[in-house]
């Protein structure tokens, strides 16, 4: 059960509960002790108070027992908020640090289950919908764990010692100064849902804000080029403008919450002053009692009004659990079915496959079927949005086939240990994504342990090291967001040679040499065809010097193939493969 039972959502928490039960324990014992502590000064001030007084009326006459009682007093108070401070400090330490590292594991938790999803659910959900996840809805949910329950621990404590020793007392007193009580936690309760919603509309306009700024700045040179800063500048500031209404909204009602709590308080004083005074006249209560329940009021009203704050919170932590929960219960659409290792040696076939991209309903292949032997070289040309990238999103697994079967080896692509599959391939995507690191960093991605002259031999083999040492750093060089800027065809080639340091047995290239000129792309080409000796080597392009001595070129058409076999063969034919032969041709001339 979790600890707000009425909550589903949470319950998916209690396995965490169970985790840190102990320091939970311990954190409420020593709420009990500090609260316990804290309601002891009422009664000394009270003792005091009335021992004064009966000196006052003559019914103590001795002087010095009068001090020392007093004194005592005073030494016992400042030993129990002393001790209650250093409990409360304790208090803190044990649930709020509980809360803290909960808020790690559920993160880190929430991060491992990004990394299984496919790519579907990245595409289905927006980057930012998944920082939120991770980000702000995590620490609502620490809320629940952290103050929720710390206040919740606080409030018991407080209101059962303290009520029943105000009980004990007085009946009557206790019963009117508890009156106005009630109607604080309610009005709290109602303020804070209202502050609540207000607030998630400002968080909205500040990611509508951030998202808005990002894009800007990312496309700066797009929007310096068209001359249209001034309106990036009027669409901010509008959305600005909003902005600042819906805080000035959230602020007003911010604004009551203290009023409110110190309105209600003042009403409990006034009734334990007013019926307090009435008793204390009509000879039913000492002077001291008043003071003593002065104090409980105000010690209480804090953890009172706490309760309708505690309860809007575990309302905000139950709907971030639940979208939390949503991506958490997530199954990927692509599973490891294998355990054991396989052996991968890179004959690849495609028997009559049907590919259907479910959120747009695109059919990218149709009924396709091809082979390549181990260690062939296979070139794919087609026209833009054919179906090529599909093919090798296919390779790697990247997706699942509607019908028909992709086979490695023989064997279907299912029933191979996906990990071992992946770790075959060198892919290289179309577009070249270079995290913000060294370019010597960059490379090794494909292999953590790969010596310095590995890395320089994969930079020598994509054409890339001679750009790479003429850098002030060289290997060190940053690139990315605070680095140096690659052109294209850079950021290309060192993402080629970061597939072949792997030394995979399967090596793709989606039309990764787009962005050099034929010169370098020849240079490559021969570097490519001494390296890839053995490896099946599938080259996707639009060139037709990029895959002439491919051992079989494809073409593709709507998802099928309309051409195929070795250059020789298709120039000599009519069709596609002829007229972008003699096109490209033409252009070299020209
Ligand atoms: N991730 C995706 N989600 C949905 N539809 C997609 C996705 N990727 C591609 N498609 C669609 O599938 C079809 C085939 O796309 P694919 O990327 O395989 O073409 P391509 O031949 O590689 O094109 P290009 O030469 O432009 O890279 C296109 O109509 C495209 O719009």
């Amino acid at each position: 059960m979790p600890f707000f039972p009425f909550m589903k959502a949470l319950k998916y928490l209690n396995k965490y509960f169970s985790k840190y039960k102990y320091r939970l324990l311990i954190g409420i014992f020593i709420t009990f002790c500090s609260k316990y502590l804290a309601l002891q000064i009422p009664q000394l001030i009270s003792k005091s108070l009335d021992a004064a007084q009966d000196y006052k009326n003559g019914i103590i006459t001795d002087l010095t027992i009068v001090k020392s009682d007093l004194l005592n007093n005073i030494l016992l108070i400042i030993g129990a908020a002393l001790l209650s401070g250093f409990f409360t400090f304790l208090m803190r330490q044990t649930i709020i640090v509980t809360s803290r590292l909960i808020e790690f594991d559920l993160k880190n938790e929430i991060y491992q289950q990004y990394q299984r999803l496919s790519l579907n659910f990245y595409k289905k959900n927006k980057t930012g919908d998944l920082m939120n996840r991770i980000s702000e809805d995590v620490s609502k949910v620490r809320m629940y764990f952290g103050p929720a329950i710390m206040y919740t621990m606080n409030m018991l404590v407080l209101f059962i010692v303290a009520i029943i020793k105000m009980y004990n007392i007085d009946t009557t007193l206790t019963n009117y100064t508890l009156l106005p009580l009630p109607v604080l936690s309610i009005s709290i309760y109602l303020l804070s849902r209202v502050i609540n919603k207000r607030s998630m509309i400002v968080q909205q306009y500040l990611s509508k804000l951030t998202a808005n700024a990002q894009e800007t700045f990312s496309g700066i040179s797009i929007l310096k080029s068209y001359g249209i800063e001034k309106n990036a500048i009027v669409e901010f500031g509008n959305l600005s403008e909003t902005s600042k209404e819906k805080n000035i909204d959230l602020f007003k009602a911010q604004a009551l919450f203290f009023p409110l709590m110190i309105l209600l308080i003042g009403l409990s004083n006034i009734l334990v002053i007013y019926i307090g005074g009435l008793r204390y006249i009509a000879g039913e209560i000492s002077i001291g009692v008043i003071a003593e329940f002065i104090m409980y009021v105000n010690m209480l009203t804090w953890p009172v009004a706490v309760v309708g704050w505690v309860t809007s919170i575990v309302q905000q932590a139950e709907a971030s659990q639940e979208r939390i929960n949503e991506f958490l219960k997530h199954e990927p659409e692509i599973k490891n079915l294998i355990e054991t290792p396989s052996t991968i040696h890179g004959a690849i076939e495609f028997k009559n496959v049907t590919f259907t991209y479910d959120d747009t309903n695109i059919t990218a292949l149709k009924n396709l079927s091809f082979k390549i032997k181990q260690g062939e070289t296979l070139a794919i040309l087609g026209n833009t949005g054919s179906g090529k990238s599909t093919i090798l999103n296919l390779i790697a697994r990247l997706y699942d086939v509607d019908s028909g079967e992709v086979l490695i080896d023989g064997k279907n692509i299912k029933s191979i240990n996906l990990d071992d599959l992946r770790q075959s391939i060198g892919f290289v995507p179309q577009e070249a994504f270079l995290f913000s690191d060294t370019i010597k960093n960059n490379i090794k991605f494909g292999d953590d342990n790969a010596s310095d002259d590995k890395i320089v031999q994969a930079a020598k083999d994509a054409y890339i090291h001679h750009n790479i040492i003429d850098f002030n750093k060289g290997y060190d060089t940053y690139v990315g967001e605070r680095g140096v800027t690659l052109s294209g065809g850079q950021k290309q080639r060192i993402s080629i040679a970061r597939a072949l340091i792997k030394e995979p047995k399967i090596l793709i290239f989606d039309d990764c040499l787009s962005a050099v000129d034929t010169e370098t792309e020849e240079i490559i080409l021969n570097n490519l065809y001494k390296v890839s000796l053995n490896k099946t080597t599938i080259i996707v392009s639009h060139r037709v010097s990029s895959v002439k001595n491919a051992d079989k070129i494809i073409v593709i058409e709507n998802g099928t193939i309309i051409q195929q076999g070795s250059h020789n063969e298709l120039v000599n034919k009519p069709g596609y493969y002829k007229e972008l032969y003699n096109q490209q041709l033409l252009e070299k001339e020209l």
